[in-house]
C-alpha cells in the first residue's frame, strides 16, 4: 500500500446553530431503562463488565474496550453522561432507535442498552478490533482496488439493508466504517441518522459531517429532484471510497484546509474529482455512478451491487 503523503485533520462539522435552535422541538420519548430488544443479544449483567481501554471519544461520549469478568468476551461500550447537552441526548436516543431496530452483518451489533437513573447511558456493542477505515486509512496508507471493491460489497450490503428499513445513515465516511481483523467492515455512528415514515419524508436537513453531503442537501431544487435522501448515503460512498484509493480528501487539493464556502463550491459547483490515470475501468465507472451531481442520476446501493467493480471483484474474492 501506497503512503499517504498529505493527509490532514480537517474540521468538516457545520457550526452549531444558535443555542435557542439546538433544543429539540419534538423530544424523542425516553427509552425504557436497561433494554434488550429482538434485534439485541443480552448479556448478562452490564455491572459484569470491566474497562480495559479508552477506544475513543465521539460527540458527547466515549467508548472503552470492555471484558465481562465471567466470560472474558470483548465487546465496545459507549457511555454518554447524563448531563450532556439536548443535542447530544438526541443523537443518543436516535443511535439507540436505530441499533434496537437492526441486525445485519454489516451493520454494528449492539449487545444491550442501559440507562441508569442520573441519566447516564451505555450502549454495549460488538467489538471491532482494527479501528475504523480512517484509522486504517492513516496508520497503513492508501486501500488497493482489491480491498475496495470487499469494501464497497460490505457497505453496500449494509446500506442496502438500511435503505430497506427505511434508514438514511446521512454520516457516511471513513470514520464512522468500523473493521475487524477478519477485515469485516460495519456501519456504525447513527447519531444522525434518520428514520424516513413515508416514502416522501422530506430529508434536507444540515446535519452529519459536510464534507462528506451530497449537492442536494445544500441546494435541493438544482440536485434533488424528489430528494429523499437515500442517494445521498450513496454520493458520501463515492467520496469515502475514492477517498481510501487517492488517501486525501477527493474535492479539493490535498493539504487545504477548507472553509464551509470553499467545500459548498466544491461540492456543488466544483469540477469532478480528478480519477488517477492508473483506476481501472470499472472502478473509475463505480466512482462515477455514486458522484453523479443530480441525486436522481445516482445509482442505489442495490444496484451498485451488481456493478462490474463490485462483481467481478466480490467474484475474485471467492476464487
Ligand atoms: N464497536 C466499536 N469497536 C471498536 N471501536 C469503536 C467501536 N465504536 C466506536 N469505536 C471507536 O470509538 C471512537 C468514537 O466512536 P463514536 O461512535 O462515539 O464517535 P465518532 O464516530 O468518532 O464521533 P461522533 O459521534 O462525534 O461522530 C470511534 O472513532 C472508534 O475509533
Amino acid at each position: 500500500m501506497a503512503l499517504v503523503r498529505e493527509r490532514r485533520q480537517l474540521n468538516l462539522r457545520l457550526p452549531l446553530p444558535d443555542s435557542s435552535e439546538r433544543r429539540p422541538r419534538f423530544p424523542l420519548p425516553l427509552p425504557p431503562t436497561t433494554t434488550t430488544t429482538s434485534s439485541t443479544t443480552a448479556v448478562a449483567s452490564f455491572a459484569d463488565l470491566e474497562k480495559i481501554q479508552v477506544l475513543g471519544h465521539g460527540n458527547g461520549g466515549t467508548v472503552y474496550k470492555v471484558h465481562q469478568k465471567k466470560t472474558s468476551t470483548v465487546y465496545a461500550l459507549k457511555v454518554v453522561h447524563g448531563d450532556t447537552d439536548a443535542i447530544t441526548r438526541r443523537q443518543i436516543f436516535r443511535e439507540m432507535e436505530i441499533l434496537r431496530r437492526t441486525d445485519s452483518p454489516h451493520v454494528i451489533h449492539c449487545h444491550g442498552i442501559s440507562e441508569k437513573p442520573d441519566g447516564d447511558i451505555s450502549i454495549l456493542m460488538e467489538y471491532m478490533d482494527s479501528g475504523t477505515l480512517d484509522s486504517l486509512l492513516k496508520s497503513n496508507g492508501t486501500f488497493s482496488e482489491q480491498n475496495l471493491s470487499d469494501i464497497a460489497f460490505q457497505v453496500l450490503n449494509g446500506l442496502s439493508y438500511l435503505h430497506s428499513h427505511k434508514i438514511i445513515h446521512r454520516d457516511i465516511k471513513p470514520a464512522n466504517l468500523l473493521v475487524n481483523s477478519k477485515m469485516e467492515v460495519k456501519i456504525s455512528d447513527f447519531g444522525v441518522s434518520k428514520i424516513m415514515c413515508r416514502t416522501l419524508d422530506p430529508c434536507n436537513s444540515y446535519v452529519g459531517t459536510c464534507a462528506y453531503m451530497s449537492p442536494e442537501r445544500f441546494d435541493p431544487e438544482t440536485y434533488g429532484q424528489n430528494y429523499n435522501g437515500y442517494a445521498a448515503d450513496i454520493w458520501s460512498l463515492g467520496l469515502t471510497m475514492l477517498e481510501l484509493y487517492i488517501g486525501h480528501f477527493p474535492l479539493l487539493p490535498a493539504g487545504q484546509r477548507p472553509d464551509w464556502a470553499t467545500l459548498m463550491c466544491a461540492i456543488c459547483f466544483g469540477e469532478p474529482p480528478n480519477l488517477p490515470d492508473d483506476m481501472s475501468l470499472e472502478f473509475r465507472s463505480f466512482i462515477e455512478c455514486c458522484l453523479q451531481r443530480e441525486s436522481s442520476k445516482r445509482w442505489s446501493a442495490s444496484q451498485l451491487l451488481s456493478h462490474a467493480f463490485v462483481v467481478n471483484h466480490s467474484k475474485k474474492s471467492e476464487n
